[in-house]
């Protein structure tokens, strides 16, 4: 399906002087100008928002039409928040750019047609490791030497799902952060076996979206994550022991920690389901150690169907 016009694909270098994906008279990073974002939920849309926004020919991957409908729908709609704001006094510039965007912008429900005109491929589907593998080592079969592969994962280690493909060198993380058009930070992970030039080639794609990045090893969590979900976690066994209110821990970490949401509140912008994976997978890994323990709470809501801000309800209702 296309959104918009579909630009002739480039190949970032001819194929003759490609060692690697890098041009063989200078090591230097690829120049990326074709991106997949495999999963239109709300990471893959958010980031195929960004990259088409900067210049970028994007081609956003889902399973079903019906899925990658609602991801255009919400990429419009962020959209016009964003060009709101940035083409406040000039409106017909602000409704030429929305049309310039959408029209870099196309959807697919076969990536395997897509992979060979990409020079970036940027994964974020759900948060398991075996359906990660799984789509990664289809695509290596099928993509052009100097096409760099990453995942957006929250808490699989790049490692890992690498491990599928024949391409190590080529593959990193990128790890952005919710809402992506909002938030200026991400992660580029290497693995030890992520050569500089992809390193290098993911740092820039970062500073070319306008993010500002950081250089992560790939251990658990990285740096934010690490963080974040023992503080997440705390919070919601505070809450267990009945020794605050969810409404009260959310209000206190606000006005008392200056941060923009509560515990509760990121939890379901976030969604529920997508934690429950992070903390199942985790725990997993390291079954004795107490603090990835599962949260009775956040399975109930689970089961349930209460994802959070995406379903309705999760923590909190929201309709
Ligand atoms: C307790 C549960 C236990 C579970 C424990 C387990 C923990 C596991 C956790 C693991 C998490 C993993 C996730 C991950 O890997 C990494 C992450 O992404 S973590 C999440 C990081 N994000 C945040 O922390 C977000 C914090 N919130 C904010 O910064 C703000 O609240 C937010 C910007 C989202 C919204 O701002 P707010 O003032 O609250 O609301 P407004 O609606 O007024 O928006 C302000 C401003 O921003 C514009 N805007 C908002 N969203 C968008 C968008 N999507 N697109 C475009 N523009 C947007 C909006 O238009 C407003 O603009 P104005 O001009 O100011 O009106
Ligand atoms: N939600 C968040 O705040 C953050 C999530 N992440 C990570 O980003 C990834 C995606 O998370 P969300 O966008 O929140 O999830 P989501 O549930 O909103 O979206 C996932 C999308 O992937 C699609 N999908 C699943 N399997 C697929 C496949 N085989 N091929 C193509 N599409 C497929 C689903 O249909 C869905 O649209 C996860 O790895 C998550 O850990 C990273 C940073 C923040």
């Amino acid at each position: 399906m296309s959104v918009g016009h579909i630009s002739t694909p480039t190949m970032a270098f001819c194929t003759r002087h490609v060692v690697r994906g890098f041009s063989s008279s200078a090591l230097r990073p690829a120049v990326i100008k074709h991106v997949m974002i495999i999963g239109g939920g709300q990471m893959g849309a958010g980031i195929a928002q960004v990259a088409a926004s900067t210049g970028h020919s994007v081609t956003l991957v889902d399973t079903s039409e019906e899925i990658l409908n609602k991801s255009v729908k919400g990429i419009e709609g962020s959209l016009k928040r964003v060009v709101k704001k940035k083409f406040a006094d000039k409106p017909e510039a602000g409704a030429e750019f929305i049309h310039k965007v959408l029209q870099s912008l196309s959807t697919s429900t076969h990536a395997e047609s897509v992979i060979q005109s990409s020079d970036l491929v940027v994964e974020a589907i759900v948060e398991n490791l075996k359906v990660k593998q799984e789509i990664f080592g289809r695509l290596d079969k099928l993509a052009p030497q100097h096409t760099i592969f990453a995942s957006n994962t929250s808490s699989l280690p790049i490692a890992d799902i690498a491990s599928s493909t024949s391409r190590l060198d080529r593959f990193g993380g990128l790890h952005f952060f919710n809402p992506v058009p909002m938030m200026k930070l991400v992660e580029v992970i290497a693995t030890p076996a992520t050569s500089q030039e992809t390193f290098d080639s993911l740092l820039n794609f970062s500073k070319v979206l306008g993010k500002t990045p950081v250089s992560c090893k790939d251990t658990p969590g990285f740096i934010v994550n690490r963080l974040l979900v023992p503080y997440m976690l705390e919070a919601v066994r505070l809450y267990e022991r009945g020794h605050g209110s969810k409404e009260d821990i959310d209000i206190a970490m606000k006005l008392g920690a200056g941060y923009p949401m509560g515990p509760f509140e990121l939890s379901d912008y976030v969604g529920l389901d997508t934690i429950k994976f992070i903390i199942d997978g985790w725990c997993e890994k390291d079954p004795g150690n107490p603090l990835f323990k599962s949260s009775e709470m956040l399975n109930k809501l689970v089961s349930e169907g209460k994802l959070g801000r995406k379903s309705g309800e999760g923590f909190y209702k929201y309709k």
